[in-house]
């Protein structure tokens, strides 16, 4: 029985080191990332390499969210009045992020980026309520574009953290957004993805859930 268990342990400590060696090679043929890259590939998680566009009004907060989905850090920005693009990385969505400007001569370059965009980040100041026929005007000249008519919308209503912003249900009425997709993964049937989710940049919540629920639909 002695004799036994100690070669069972000797085969396994050979399986093991074996397993390891030719994991470390090919580690180092292959490479680090390659690998991660083949594994997230085998997954299902790494194709999804998407064009999306951040619009909204200017002040609708698309430049803050931006920096704190590049780095994490909240800064002050100056308005954007040319477009910037940053790649970034979210859960399982790679993607290319455009901030527009949301100011009225920002809003007309909107339209030179829609070729080839996989998806609309539209952002809402949902604390400033004067300004919702605006954005929903916008927001419907968008939703209206035949360029755009598959593409999937995340509709963000962000600043929630500032005191009587309104309810989820009243700001979907404001802005026509009664009948969306729901907020699970559904099947379209032809229908284009659209759904709201209220949030707060600066207080970190809300968004994420958002890009999850995107991700179902890049
Ligand atoms: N209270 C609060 N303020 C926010 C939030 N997100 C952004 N802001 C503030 O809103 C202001 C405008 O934010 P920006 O990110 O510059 O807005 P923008 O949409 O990029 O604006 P333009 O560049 O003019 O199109 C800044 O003072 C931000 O700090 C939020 O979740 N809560």
């Amino acid at each position: 029985m002695f004799l036994f268990d100690w070669f069972w342990n000797v085969l396994s400590f050979l399986v093991i080191m074996m397993e390891k060696m030719s994991f470390v090679t090919t580690f180092s043929l292959i490479g680090h990332s390659k690998i991660l890259n083949l594994l997230l590939t085998t997954i299902g998680l790494y194709n999804k390499n998407a064009k999306i566009l951040f619009l909204g009004l200017d002040n609708a907060g698309k430049t803050t969210l931006l920096g704190v989905l590049k780095d994490g850090r909240l800064s002050s920005y100056l308005p954007t009045f040319h477009p910037t693009s940053e790649e970034l990385a979210m859960g399982n969505i790679r993607f290319k992020a455009f901030d527009l400007g949301g100011h009225e001569s920002a809003r007309r370059l909107w339209k030179d980026y829609y070729p080839s965009v996989d998806a609309i980040v539209y952002l809402i100041d949902s604390s400033a309520q004067d300004r919702f026929v605006e954005s929903k005007k916008e927001l419907d000249s968008l939703l209206s574009s035949d360029e755009l008519a598959n593409v999937p919308f995340l509709i963000l209503g962000n600043k929630v953290d500032i005191g009587g912003t309104p309810s989820e249900e009243k700001f979907r009425a404001a802005l026509g957004l009664t009948q969306t997709t729901g907020k699970g993964k559904t099947t379209l049937n032809g229908v284009r993805p659209i759904e709201v989710f209220m949030c707060s940049v600066v207080k970190r919540y809300g968004y994420a859930e958002g890009f999850r629920w995107l991700a179902n639909y890049l």
